[in-house]
């Protein structure tokens, strides 16, 4: 069996590294077998239909991979490759996606204690594949995607991703690098919706009334080092950030002394006492953010950590990222 990954639009993705591509330009050359379905994709009963693939199997989708530019993907969702010789033209390469899941499409749940209060949860597969892509095609189209302009270090420059905000009415407004961007309401949106139960299903006890979207569209669109510690959201904030679309890399660093606000705020005993390491803590963390996956920031993180997406030469798909708040 094989099949093309398809998303709801008819368009079809294959994965490189950090890479993620539509298949809409080559679509037409792949042969009628291999051509995106009209159904929607069903994860589970191909897996079904499939079954395991051994080790050399697996080996040998590899090389293949690596002849046609190293296709890969999440270790989920192991790739195919097919390479197809038009012999009445040129040699024309075109890949096609061939799902062989080696394992359950279960979701992976990783807490990361980042030490003084601070942690993290990382659920790879919070969302179904194809679920995933439902939702990024939904919120491509229909998200009033905006570039403002915004304020670093007193200069006036365009935010280098797309944006967009939606809160519950009557909130204290988000005003971030000079930028209070107006609030839609998620009924505007209602896969937000089932998103955020979603979210709070998987989060007992958590409560979020407030989202800010944001649309990488290539290598070069990222957001740069900060904290999302406005008052607003109180001293231990619980952001969760959903991903969908192309992996870009997320990285977290240690608030030097004299950046952490936690002087300012004062709110937790002597700033040197809680800045003395223990062994084997971390200055660091980098993780490579999967389609469908979440990750949940909470107790000092903002406060003693930033955070950024760098731009990253090979991410040349399209990502959006979710990030729910609670403003308090
Ligand atoms: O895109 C991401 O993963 C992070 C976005 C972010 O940090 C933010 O919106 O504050
Ligand atoms: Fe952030």
């Amino acid at each position: 069996f094989s099949s093309t990954h398809t998303s709801p639009s008819g368009q079809a993705y294959i994965y490189k590294l950090n890479r993620c591509y539509r298949m809409e330009e080559t679509a037409d050359l792949l042969p009628e077998s291999l051509q995106p379905a009209n159904e929607p994709f069903d994860v589970a009963s191909k897996k079904l239909s499939c079954g395991q693939i051994t080790n050399e199997e697996d080996e040998s989708l590899n090389k293949k991979n690596k002849c046609c530019s190293d296709i890969v993907s999440d270790s989920n969702y192991k790739t195919g490759l097919s390479c197809h010789q038009d012999d009445q033209r040129r040699t024309r390469l075109v890949a096609s996606i061939v799902e062989t899941s080696l394992s359950h499409d279960a979701p992976t749940r990783r807490t990361i204690d980042l030490g003084h209060g601070s942690d993290l949860i990382y659920i790879q597969r919070f969302l179904p594949f194809q679920k995933s892509w439902t939702f990024f095609d939904y919120l491509d189209k229909h998200i009033p995607w905006t570039r403002p302009t915004i304020r670093v270090f007193g200069r006036s420059c365009l935010q280098p991703r797309d944006t967009c905000y939606v809160a519950s009415s009557g909130l204290t407004p988000l005003v971030y690098s000079g930028y209070r961007p107006d609030a839609y309401s998620w009924d505007d949106f209602p896969p937000l919706k089932e998103i955020l139960d979603a979210i709070c299903e998987a989060l007992p006890g958590s409560r979020f009334n407030s989202l800010l979207l944001n649309r990488y569209k290539g290598a070069n669109d990222y957001v740069g080092w900060h904290a999302d510690d406005e008052k607003l959201y109180g001293p231990t904030p619980e952001i969760a950030s959903l991903s969908l679309g192309c992996e870009r890399d997320f990285v977290l660093k240690k608030k030097k002394l004299q950046d952490s606000s936690r002087e300012k705020r004062g709110d937790g005993g002597p700033a040197k006492k809680r800045l003395k390491r223990s062994s084997g803590e971390e200055d660091q963390h980098s993780f490579a953010l999967k389609h469908g996956s979440l990750l949940v920031m909470r107790g000092y993180t903002q406060r003693d950590w930033n955070h950024s997406v760098p731009k990253r030469a090979k991410a040349e798909g399209t990502r959006i990222n979710l990030t729910f708040r609670l403003v308090l």
